[in-house]
């Protein structure tokens, strides 16, 4: 955990140490549009997640949950209130900054796994670690590790197509650990998936949580999958109204 949590290059300007949370959100508040067609998305949103726990975000759709895994992993930016990811608050980075933590400190997991077709799994694996400058050999090691991590060591050569959905959700949660992120961002990971393969999936987003010390915030609404969550948060209408 303290290897996760220190060992990054600063990719941004910390606030304080950090606290016991990874995540701390305060009054969060997102409109879209305005006027009579505005829709207030989220009403104001406060919760935390604890290092190293599995939270899930569940409530129907329309809800707000893609909103807050948007606005935490700074994909978005709030209209109002207060997000803070491993003591730095967002709304104090630059663009620069923000594109440094999403790539090394994020892991984003898609519903529609967000492979590149035409690369292999290994390849695929590999992306973040480009982007980052990884040395080839520390890549390639990586990348090996980690699909053997997800069961797939022996589909590295094998492109998304040739994959099954399941086996193609394992490469992205492969992917999205390449950079040793602190924090995991899954929506709706096993949304096309079959029950079976879902809840696999699932339980393998809650292995690797344990085994990296990596923490997760997860939006499903799925109840077999929210049983594998350490604390679940029901939104309605743009607010939490359980905790659990
Ligand atoms: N870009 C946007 N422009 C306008 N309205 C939006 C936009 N994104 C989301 N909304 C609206 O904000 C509300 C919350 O949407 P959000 O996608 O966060 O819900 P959700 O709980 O993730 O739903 P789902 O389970 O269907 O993905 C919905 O009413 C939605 O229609």
């Amino acid at each position: 955990m303290s290897e996760q949590s220190t060992g990054h290059a600063a990719t941004a300007v910390a606030d304080g140490p950090p606290s016991g949370d990874m995540v701390v959100v305060e009054d969060l508040r997102r409109t879209y549009g305005s006027g009579d067609t505005a829709v207030h998305a989220l009403r104001g949103v406060s919760f935390t997640v604890p290092r190293g726990e599995l939270v899930a975000l569940k409530g129907r759709s329309g809800s707000g949950k893609t909103t807050i895994l948007n606005l935490v992993g700074g994909l978005d930016s709030p209209d109002g209130g207060r997000i803070t990811l491993d003591g730095t608050d967002l709304a104090g980075l630059g663009d620069d900054d923000l594109l440094a933590m999403r790539r090394d400190r994020i892991g984003f997991v898609f519903q529609s796994f967000g492979l590149i077709p035409i690369l292999t799994a290994a390849e695929n694996v590999g992306v973040p670690m480009r982007l980052r400058k990884v040395p080839p050999r520390e890549r390639e090691e990586r990348v090996q590790l980690l699909l053997a991590l997800v069961g797939l060591a022996d589909h590295a050569a094998q492109r998304p197509g040739e994959l099954s959905g399941g086996q193609q959700q394992r490469v992205a949660i492969a992917r999205a650990l390449a950079n040793r992120p602190v924090l995991i961002i899954a929506d709706e990971p096993t949304g096309q998936l079959d029950a079976d393969t879902g809840l696999a999936v699932m339980e393998l987003l809650r292995a690797v949580v344990r085994s990296e010390g990596v923490t997760a915030l997860v939006a499903t609404h799925d109840a077999q999958l929210l049983a594998l969550a350490d604390r679940v948060l029901e939104l309605r209408d743009g607010r939490i109204v359980s905790d659990t």
